[in-house]
């Protein structure tokens, strides 16, 4: 197994949202043992600790369309700064939320390394939305949809003028709670989506095999996974602030993971929405600790 260099960067930002708690989501996965465990399988870990995010929130809705705007757009730029210095230097970014608008901020800074960078989305949802479908003004329901381009222009322009990523070039796993608006942008865009009724049908091993199949005929110059700890069934992460039951189980989780790595292809990943004041004892961060176990090329024998 290719032995890596990892950088981690913690992400402390609830902004995105408006439940509580996700900003605590990297010193969970700390708690849980993420160092460690990396290390063990033998790569090389350095913690870049946490980008700094002001604790300051203010009640004051400034646009409910696009809810703490300013706050997202600062944390999105200094997160896209430390993810473009992580690949300067040679290393794999490994990002920690947070909720998912952060995202918005990883995907910015790769794009200055990548021209055809592929993305594997694990989530329930597509975070797909922009100010005119949203449903809630959350921003964490629109990182996809700011990545190829739309959306308001302080979003998508963070870092770099042009769009992120190729909508072709994205694939979404686990989708179950998709809004009016993003049905239609997954449509009209061309985005590939595995919805759980893929899963069920053809199994997770299927889903992955194509799914690395389509982007290697897409000739992707890396793939970014993006696991949204809601994409599992909420009996497996209950720490999150979105649940959708009816999820992706725990081994299939797992699979997914262990076939990414065997593919070879990963070159960056982000672990979001582990919001440690809705979990029990931590189980949410455990999963994803482990889950970060078979993707960095744990084996039992
Ligand atoms: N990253 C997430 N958990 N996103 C949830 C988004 C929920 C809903 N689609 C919205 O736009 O508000
Ligand atoms: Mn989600
Ligand atoms: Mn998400």
């Amino acid at each position: 197994m290719n032995k890596l260099n990892i950088s981690i960067i913690g992400v402390p930002s609830d902004y995105g949202q408006t439940r509580r708690g996700v900003d605590m989501g990297p010193s969970a996965i700390r708690y849980a043992g993420v160092v460690e465990r990396l290390e063990a399988i033998g790569h090389s870990v350095q913690d870049q600790g946490d980008i700094r995010v002001s604790q300051k929130h203010s009640d004051a809705v400034v646009d409910k369309k696009l809810l703490n705007l300013e706050e997202v757009v600062e944390v999105s730029t200094a997160l896209a700064r430390s993810v473009h210095e992580a690949i300067q230097q040679k290393k794999f970014p490994l990002v920690f939320g947070g909720d998912h608008s952060i995202a918005i901020g990883t995907l910015a800074g790769l794009s200055e390394h990548y021209n055809n960078l592929g993305v594997i989305w694990f989530d329930a949802h597509a975070d797909l939305n922009t100010p005119d479908t949203t449903p809630s003004g959350n921003i964490h329901g629109m990182p996809l949809a700011v990545s190829i381009g739309l959306g308001h222009e302080r979003l998508v322009k963070i870092h770099t003028d042009a769009p992120k990523i190729k909508p072709e070039n994205v694939i979404i796993i686990g989708a179950r709670s998709v809004d009016p608006g993003e049905r239609e942008l997954i449509s009209q865009q061309g985005i590939k989506v595995y919805t759980m009724h893929e899963i069920d049908r053809l199994g997770m091993t299927r889903v992955m095999e194509d799914a690395f199949a389509y982007l290697k005929e897409r000739n992707v110059d890396g793939v970014h996974l993006s696991l949204d700890l809601d994409g599992l069934d909420p009996l497996y992460t209950p720490g999150v602030g979105t649940p959708v039951p009816g999820g992706i189980t725990y081994r299939e989780s797992h699979l997914a993971m262990e076939m990414l790595q065997e593919s070879g292809m990963l070159t960056s990943a982000e672990f979001v929405e582990v919001n440690p004041i809705l979990d029990e004892k931590n189980t949410t961060a455990n999963v994803a600790v482990a889950l970060m176990g078979s993707l960095f090329g744990e084996t039992l024998v």
